[in-house]
């Protein structure tokens, strides 16, 4: 499990807002040159992100475990509804109903590989035991999948440095959910009494550094920015002085996902987690990758792309919430020895959690009675 909020991070709320306090006004003196001058963006206050949640929870859906299992329902119905219905009326297993099963996963997007071993795996236990009973195929199938999942369930090993911010790079291709992830993610920091400073090191598009201040304002944070086109490993030198200087203890660096072609991007990514350990030794602390659920497999690809050029030390997974295609959660802890740090259930500041395999397998499968 994660717990960077919970067991590393968890300090006295009220010391942390006079830390923020005191930190005042960014000043001017820690910047390198005129001509590149890193803007700090001091924030308003804006709630209208948690009011979706509050008319959920309005709704009587309120439970952590009951939204997580709304969010997910896409997945359940491609997946654990349509293994019922599949179940239903059976009353022997047989290879018609492993064919049957085989396109139920696949189309889950659980991948080949992932749903070929989950299918031998059953087969084996079906003829070990003896099983005739569908219902307890599915109690097979779903504590595999569960297996599946706790395999990447590593320990976060998120430990703070012994001085200077924690800091955190967080890549992904356009559109993933990159700057929203970091928005939910510095809400988490802030509830855990941290402070937090946000770069905008994406400097290719005007847009992006717009859309990181806006996540600045709703979470009263400061997000260090320079001009449009302006060196993105720079940028992120000069926000690890400020934070530095400041004693930020998180520093969450948002980067391009488009740049000309992938292997400029991939240099350019390279570059800045050089430059940022130049600067500060260990940083980046995290990379963490975000990847959009929606798009299934190829969230596999990118991952393998980005863990090549940069190395990965953690996932997020967006838009679980959007997708029929779940599945992809198993294919990844199967298939990528990174663990997932977070899942993203809907576009509020609050609809990220942290991955917890019995949760969501619980959430899927529709059973409470396993939870908290
Ligand atoms: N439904 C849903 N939408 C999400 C989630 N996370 C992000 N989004 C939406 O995905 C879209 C893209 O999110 P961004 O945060 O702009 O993605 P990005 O990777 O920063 O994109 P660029 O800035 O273009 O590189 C936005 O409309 C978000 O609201 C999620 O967990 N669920």
């Amino acid at each position: 499990m994660l717990g960077w909020f919970k067991k590393k991070f968890s300090k006295n709320d009220e010391a942390a807002t006079l830390k923020e306090k005191e930190k005042g006004i960014v000043s001017d003196t820690v910047l390198s040159s005129p001509e590149c001058l890193p803007s700090v963006t001091e924030p308003k206050k804006s709630d209208s992100a948690t009011e979706g949640v509050k008319k959920e929870e309005a709704s009587g859906l309120g439970t952590m475990f009951q939204r997580l299992s709304t969010r997910l329902s896409k997945t359940k119905e491609s997946l654990v509804h349509r293994m019922d219905t599949l179940f239903l009326g059976r009353k022997e297993i047989d290879a018609d109903l492993f064919d049957e099963l085989e396109e139920i996963l696949i189309t889950a997007d659980l991948g080949i590989n992932t749903t070929m071993e989950l299918l031998d795996d059953a087969r084996r236990n079906v003829k070990r035991n003896a099983l005739s009973d569908p219902q307890e195929l599915k109690i097979v199938l779903k504590e595999k999948l569960r297996s599946f999942l706790m395999e990447s369930d590593q320990p976060a090993e998120l430990v703070r440095p012994e001085s200077g911010p924690f800091v955190i790079m967080v890549v992904g291709v356009n559109g993933v959910g990159k700057t929203t992830t970091i928005g939910k993610i510095t809400k988490k920091f802030k509830q855990a009494g941290q402070s937090v400073l946000l770069v905008a090191a994406d400097t290719f598009r005007a847009a992006a550094v717009a859309q990181l201040k806006i996540w600045g304002e709703r979470n009263d944070v400061t997000v260090v920015h320079q001009q449009e086109g302006a060196d993105p490993s720079a940028v992120a030198f000069d926000a690890i002085d400020l934070a530095v200087a400041k004693e930020y203890d998180v520093v969450i660096v948002d980067t391009a996902g488009r740049l000309h072609t992938q292997v400029n991007l991939m240099e350019e990514l390279k570059k800045i987690k050089r430059v940022m350990g130049k600067r500060l030794e260990g940083a980046p602390h995290e990379i963490l990758l975000v990847l959009d659920a929606t798009t299934g497999q190829n969230a596999v690809s990118q991952a393998k792309l980005f863990n090549d050029a940069v190395g990965i030390t953690g996932l997020a997974l967006t838009k679980l919430d959007g997708t029929a295609k779940g599945g992809i959660v198993a294919c990844i802890c199967r298939e990528l020895s990174i663990p997932i740090r977070f899942i993203g259930i809907g576009e509020q500041i609050d609809d990220l959690r942290d991955f917890n395999p019995d949760d969501f397998i619980n959430a899927l499968f529709g059973d409470e009675t396993h939870n908290h």
